[in-house]
């Protein structure tokens, strides 16, 4: 019996899909001697019966009867690529199907919600889902998943090495790393002169005249130790209307760089892990920014030690891949034996 992993390629070197995607497959691959099953991400709409039957065939090439196989989804292929590369594996005889569910493309962009019905009739075909937190388990379950065999996925890794001499300091700093334009609009009107703004992107209009800091995208292996140079707190947040929305059931890939980092976080009461958060002392929890700015304006510098310390004593799970390496033992298991 073989375990194999679909791994993503293609997509743009800072795609953050084919980042998480190719993590858990390396942790696969090195831990578990999974087999990658590479996918190539690519405009299919043109691409004839044809050619593309030829293409699952070269994807499934090394797969037998009595494997089990590990599909990350989404493929950010078109719906249609994605369910037909799960239909081919059916002529395998007596395969075990896994899905990890890392994104659910109809909750993210409202344009697409109409397609949630034919993704969860995908899930409903799986021996077992990987789902990102319970409050997506509850969303599905709402909307007809009928699958029996679940895992909680609670929480990303983010495997990299840390420089232990450097210690994340209580400065007056608030780091987002995400994509300000696009889901935090909020942020632009950052109005605080006691808390800096520190951006990830290039330096920006609205930023001028205001407490902002324009530092770049920091490749991944500068971008730990950037952050736990900077200290201060890591942001969570959103504010357009479907990602407010989604951010209540998905996994957050920049919640874990910030714990990676090992610098305290900041996140909304609504937050999936919240409870982790809160009983672990990781960071602040607010449901406004100048809530937020200013518990980070007024901290002692004991205070944030303590959270410093605390996940310093936990963060080496994150760092180490054991959310994923637990995920996938879990689910080869469960789904053979359980
Ligand atoms: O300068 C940067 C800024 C971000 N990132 C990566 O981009 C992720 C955030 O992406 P996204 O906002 O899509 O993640 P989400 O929190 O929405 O899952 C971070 O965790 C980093 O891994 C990076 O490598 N360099």
């Amino acid at each position: 019996m073989k375990v194999h992993i679909t791994n993503l390629y293609g997509m743009a070197y800072n795609s953050v899909a084919q980042i998480s995607q190719q993590m858990v497959a390396r942790i696969g691959v090195e831990n578990f001697n999974f087999n990658e099953l590479g996918i190539y991400s690519y405009y299919d709409a043109n691409e004839s019966e044809e050619a593309l039957s030829s293409r699952y065939d070269g994807i499934l090439a090394s797969v037998g009867a009595n494997d089990v196989i590990i599909f990350q989804t989404p493929t950010w292929n078109t719906n249609e690529w994605e369910v037909g590369l799960f239909n081919r594996t059916f002529v395998y005889e007596n395969v075990k199907r896994i899905i990890f569910i890392h994104d659910v493309i109809p909750l993210m962009f409202e344009s697409n919600y109409y397609l949630l019905d034919r993704f969860i009739d995908m899930y409903n075909r799986a021996d077992l889902l990987i789902v990102p937190s319970q409050q997506m388990l509850d969303y599905l379950r709402e909307h007809g998943l009928t699958t029996k065999k679940i895992l909680i996925q609670h929480m990303w890794d983010h495997v990299c090495q840390i420089d232990p001499l450097i210690q994340p300091a209580n400065n007056k700093t608030i780091s987002f790393i995400g994509n300000i334009e696009k889901k935090t609009q909020s942020l632009m009107d950052w109005d605080s002169s006691a808390v800096t703004l520190q951006a990830f992107s290039d330096p920006a209009e609205w930023g001028q005249g205001k407490n902002v800091r324009f530092v770049g995208w920091q490749d991944d292996s500068l971008l730990i130790n950037f952050l736990r140079r900077s200290g201060g707190f890591g942001l969570l947040w959103g504010d357009k209307d479907d990602w407010v929305k989604y951010m209540r059931l998905n996994c957050s890939y920049k919640l874990s760089t910030y714990l990676a980092a090992g610098i305290p976080v900041i996140v909304r009461s609504d937050t999936p892990e919240v409870e982790k958060i809160r009983d672990k002392h990781l960071g602040i929890i607010a449901d406004d920014l100048d809530t937020a700015v200013n518990r980070v304006a007024a901290m002692t510098d004991d205070e944030y030690n303590q959270m410093r310390d605390a996940i310093a004593d936990f963060s080496p799970l994150i760092r180490d891949g054991y959310f994923t390496k637990h995920l996938l033992a879990d689910a080869v298991y469960k789904v053979l034996y359980d």
